[in-house]
């Protein structure tokens, strides 16, 4: 089966140092990818890359079986690959919660009508369809990081590229995220420092060292409580 997302050698520099080495991945429909490692070791590289926000110096990337290297080849799938960033500040610029949530059907052709719906579902799939017209700015921030991700589940993408999903997100609201993530039948790449919410979720794990991935495996220490942690595989 072709893989929704293809990377082969990449290499991406900053200031004269590698951030990405010759990293390649592959990543299947339906899988649920974790990616994690330490603080500056060039996930959010990755994910940027993978949406040609990055451009790397060397390697290929392919999507959905398509070779991509400029900016026209990338931007047909950029409403299939639905992008979380780390900063839900740099995702969110209409004033209200609905507008914000409705801007990407309405951008890709819908309706306003029609995007106005959508994104009342994406709201209420979320729990969240009480923030509607609330004024975006004001938002906690963890319900931003909520209203960001319904924003990317109206364009019903076939990929999810999260970034730190969980960041600013309280036990209650996690459940509906981790719900609402398990209801989405497409492939995703959770980048994520919290082991506890990954072991639930993903279906591979890898781990970013030295500007490549090598498989990890998602383990649950039988302490007194539970206590997942990421191994290198071997
Ligand atoms: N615009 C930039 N200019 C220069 N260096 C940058 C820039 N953005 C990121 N970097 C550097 O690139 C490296 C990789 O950053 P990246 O954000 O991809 O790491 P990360 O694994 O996502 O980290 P974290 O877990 O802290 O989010 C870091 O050393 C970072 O300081």
């Amino acid at each position: 089966m072709i893989p929704v997302v293809a990377l082969s050698d990449l290499t991406v520099m900053r200031g004269g140092a590698a951030v990405l080495r010759g990293l390649s991945l592959r990543l299947g429909m339906r899988e649920r990818l974790a990616i994690v490692g330490p603080n500056g070791a060039g996930k959010t590289t990755l994910l940027r890359c993978i949406v040609g926000l990055e451009r790397p110096v060397a390697g290929r990337i392919a999507l959905f079986g398509t070779a991509c290297g400029g900016e026209r080849d990338f931007r047909p799938f950029r409403p299939r690959i639905g992008f979380l960033f780390q900063d839900s500040d740099d995702q969110l610029f209409c004033p209200t919660v609905a507008e914000d949530v409705a801007f990407g059907p309405l951008n890709t052709g819908a309706t306003a009508a029609g995007a106005r719906t959508r994104a009342l579902e994406a709201l209420a799939a979320l729990g969240i369809a009480h923030l509607a017209e609330r004024v975006t700015h004001r938002l906690s921030g963890g319900e931003k990081r909520l209203v960001c991700l319904a924003g990317l589940l109206a364009m019903r993408p076939e990929v999810l590229l999260l970034d730190e999903p969980t960041n600013g997100i309280d036990a209650e609201n996690m459940a509906r995220l981790r719900a609402a993530l398990e209801a989405f039948d497409g492939a995703m790449i959770l980048v994520s420092h919290d082991a506890g919410f990954v072991a639930g979720l993903a279906t591979r794990a890898m781990l970013m060292r030295d500007g490549a991935l090598v498989e990890a495996e998602i383990h649950d220490h039988p302490h007194l409580h539970s206590h997942p942690h990421l191994h290198p595989k071997g």
